[in-house]
């Protein structure tokens, strides 16, 4: 690529930097355990030894195919007329370009020799010499000169981040106590079947990674769990083996859903089920998946067979609900939230509410992810315990999924937390967790193997520091990284779609292989661009947060954040997709002005050295220079675009007018309409609520927010500082919409449901009662007959009213006595 651009590589990701104190040699020496295709001796310098961790991550055996099902799902795909490709659009401009070059360069030096030839006709053999030996530069219209090249190999430089420590605070401390595991304990000691051993060993596990360890135990007493891991270190099958394994010790009695499984992206979908039916393999328990972006149809008829576990995103599980009459979830014995923090955030919440009114309430309920918050069940308790509050509790004596053996389990079964077994709800955590455990969960066991900040355990984090009123530098500094440094398998997320598309075009366009994944794609563009991806056919895939959580990749080296993500929680899921299962990675955030204290904060959690990688200026200027003569390709790419969709718009058009005019109105309505918990009007409501909320908070006292916008609006193009500034923009708007949204939780949704205060029988007695709790508050037959037939002629004698009638209102008619 370096040789096609005329560029000499500079820096390589494996190489020594001076500035740097202390040396990265041996990370990049020690082989990775899993061996990839193409690349392979690339990735084999891939492990890492600059961490020692208790667990290590044993080579992976066996015939396992991380592939994700693909021909099952590229079988539901839709179908969509053939178009050209963003990539062949791309290389057409390039080839226009290259030709245009060309033929000015020639049209040059033909000037250049005329002119020559008739002052200096000694030096035209040399001339002719170089055309002839000169390389034919593919990029020849940004060719570097010789002089160029020298400032092209300048090396990047890495610094240590110092991170201040608080006094007395050491990383962990609360939530390292609160999850011991046997750390002995292996996949054969955990009273696992044979059909899962044997599964586990054809995907080459060898031993538990330590949130399996700590996790399936537990999972298998059929407690609820709130766990929390790093990245990459085998949450899926910390809840699916658990699950499979009671499934196979207490079979159906009826053909019914028992577990379902919830995760917040299509992609993850895919992949969590993929994983799912690899350790099932070996058993007869049925999976199903439901997302969005597949085919209705066949997903409704795999639901009608009933299947044991149904793994589905919440949006198209709720369309199954509502359209698919013989399907339901009162028959759901285990809910598992995969990366729960979202699933329980605001933007899945009317959706996750609909869900948990119709689930039955005799379930185990597991959440997981790797940036849980104690929060997340706390906020969410309000309208969660609605649902949970009233439940029955003879559920673990009635016995859900094999509670005979479990109770028989629990009592005798070594590889439980020590603090477990001492007492059940000691593993309970205090404080937080116990609001969350009475309200969210039944009584749940809290698992935090890693603090919710803490990042993959062998990941290097480096920062690049954009100066002030340098934003427009980032595309050239993302280019200059990803063409100098890191070649091949990177991850490059941005904040929006918009940017995504253009850093794909404008990769692409300097030769790079690149795909592009977000929301703006079908389907069928998404999923082919992860499977490029994973097969190694493109280096680089541009993608938005939708990429960010839970994709687990083989072989992605490199993370890079072309702005920082609108919060650490994002940062921690995004540099997640590198450095996963005992691999070393790498991640690279450019980070501006307005993004410093999200660094700080990154830095301050950070266990590792963090390192700010610093690229020469002369190199961000020549990729600058690069960017900018590269425009109005950009451009060209982007009208040739528009012109195939304008074109397949009105083809749509014809092909509509034609059914209509052959065989009448009927035929373009004969699907039935498809009903959704919402009506359209109460979607729409939603929408245009939350759409002003987030207006509301862009122009809330920031003028220079609101000029901006309206800057860039009226100009539609915007220059390379204002699509940074938005792209940091938007990320501030999320991050500011949180914080509100979760001030406001606390004041008014976030009431823990405490239960009353349990006082000793002895103590009860002791207290003294008052006149309110003994005579306003007695509600025995004898006291109400009292009070109605009013005071005996005692009590009257001792107040001195005997002589009034008894009967009537004696207040009032004393009160009256008194005034007169
Ligand atoms: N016991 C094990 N031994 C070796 N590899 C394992 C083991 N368990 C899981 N893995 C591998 O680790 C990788 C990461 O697993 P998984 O995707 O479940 O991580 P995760 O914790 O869910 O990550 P994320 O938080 O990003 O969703 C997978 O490739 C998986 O095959």
């Amino acid at each position: 690529m370096l040789a096609e651009l005329g560029l000499i590589g500079t820096i390589g990701e494996d190489d020594e930097v001076p500035v740097e104190p202390e040396s990265d040699s041996a990370d990049e020496e020690e082989e990775g355990p899993i061996v990839l295709g193409r690349k392979q001796k690339a990735l084999q310098k891939n492990r890492s030894a600059d961490f020692n961790p208790d667990f290590v991550f044993t080579e992976k055996e066996g015939a396992y195919d991380g592939s994700w099902a693909m021909a099952d799902v590229m079988s539901q795909l839709k179908k969509k007329r053939a178009a050209t490709t963003l990539d062949e659009k791309i290389e057409k401009v390039r080839k226009k370009r290259k030709t245009e070059d060309k033929e000015a360069k020639s049209g040059k030096s033909e000037k250049e020799k005329e002119a020559k030839e008739g002052s200096e006709p000694e030096e035209q053999e040399d001339l002719e010499g170089k055309d002839e030996e000169g390389p034919e530069d593919e990029d020849s219209e940004t060719d570097y000169s010789s002089a160029d090249e020298n400032i092209l190999t300048k090396a990047d430089t890495l610094k240590v981040k110092e991170r201040k420590k608080k006094k007395g605070q050491e990383a962990g401390g609360f939530f390292e106590d609160a999850s011991q595991y046997d750390e002995n304990l292996s996949f054969q000691d955990m009273n696992l079947s044979r059909p899962l051993l044997k599964a586990i060993t054809a995907m080459g596990f060898k031993q538990p990674t330590p949130i399996q360890k700590a996790c399936i135990p537990v999972g298998l007493l059929g407690k609820d769990i709130c766990a929390c891991a790093a990245t990459g270190t085998g949450k899926t099958a910390a809840f699916a083996l658990p699950v499979l394994e009671r499934l196979i010790y207490k079979p159906r009695q009826a053909p019914v859903t028992r577990v379902l499984v919830l995760v917040p992206t299509r992609e993850l979908g895919i992949q969590v089920h993929s994983v799912t039916k690899q350790l099932a393999q070996f058993c007869n328990i049925t999976t199903c998946l439901a997302v969005g972006g597949l085919d209705v149809k066949s997903q409704e008829a795999a639901l009608r067979a009933a299947p044991d576990i149904l793994i589905a995103t919440p949006g198209r599980l709720i369309d199954h609900l509502h359209n698919c009459p013989s399907f339901h979830l009162s028959s759901i014995e285990v809910l598992i939230l995969d990366e729960a923090d979202r699933m329980l955030d605001e933007y899945f919440e009317e959706q996750m509410k609909e869900i948990i009114r119709m689930c039955s309430h005799h379930r185990q309920t597991m959440l997981f992810s790797a940036t849980m918050t104690d929060e997340v069940g706390l906020r969410n308790s309000a309208w969660w315990g609605e649902w949970r509050g009233a439940e029955d509790p003879a559920w673990a004596a009635a016995g859900g999924l094999g509670q005979t053996w479990l109770a028989s389990t629990a009592s005798s079964s070594p590889h439980l937390p020590a603090s477990w077994q001492a007492s059940e709800h000691s593993c309970l955590c205090a404080g937080q967790v116990k609001d969350l455990a009475s309200v969210s969960l039944k009584n749940p066991v809290r698992i935090f193997v890693n603090s919710n900040t803490d990042v993959a355990p062998f990941l290097r984090q480096e920062f690049v520091r954009i100066r002030p009123n340098r934003e427009g530098d980032r595309e050239a500094i993302v280019a200059a990284l990803l063409t100098r440094t890191f070649t091949d398998h990177v991850m490059l997320f941005t904040q929006t779609k918009k940017q995504a598309h253009r850093m794909h075009i404008l990769l692409g366009l300097m030769g790079l292989q690149v795909g592009e994944l977000h929301g703006n794609l079908s389907q069928t563009q998404r999923l082919e661009a992860l499977r490029r991806f994973k097969d190694e056919q493109i280096d680089i895939l541009v993608a938005t947060d939708v990429a960010a959580r839970g994709l687990d990749i083989e072989g992605v080296k490199t993370v890079i954040n072309f702005t920082m993500p609108n919060t650490i929680k994002h940062y921690v899921h995004r540099v997640g997709r590198t450095a996963r299962a005992g691999r070393a990675g790498r991640s690279v955030s450019l980070v501006g002005e307005e993004e410093r204290k999200m660094l700080k904060e990154i830095v301050k959690a950070a266990k590792a050295p963090v390192k700010a990688r610093i690229l020469p200026q002369d190199v961000i200027l020549k990729f600058r220079d690069k960017i900018e003569k590269m425009e109005k390709d950009v451009y060209a790419v982007l009208q040739l675009e528009a012109e195939e969709k304008e074109l397949q718009q009105s083809e749509v058009q014809i092909n509509t007018a034609k059914r209509l005019l052959e065989k009448g109105k009927e035929v373009l309505n004969h699907e039935p309409e498809r009903s959704w918990f919402q009506t359209k009007e109460e979607r729409k409501k939603e929408k245009i609520a939350k759409a002003l909320q987030e207006f509301d908070l862009a122009l809330r006292g920031k003028k220079k927010r609101k000029k901006f916008m309206k800057d860039a609006k009226k100009k539609g193009e915007m220059t390379a500082e204002e699509r940074s500034q938005f792209e940091i923009l938007k990320a501030q708007m999320f991050a500011e919409r949180l914080a509100k949204r979760n001030r406001r939780a606390k004041r008014a949704r976030a009431m823990p449901e405490e239960e009353p205060a349990r006082v000793p029988a002895k103590k009860q007695k002791q207290l003294k009662k008052s006149v309110f709790d003994e005579e306003l508050t007695n509600t025995s037959k004898k006291a109400l007959k009292q009070y109605r037939a009013g005071p005996s002629f005692e009590e009257r004698k001792q107040l001195g009213l005997h002589h009034q009638r008894r009967g009537g209102n004696f207040k009032s008619k004393s009160r009256y006595k008194r005034r007169k």
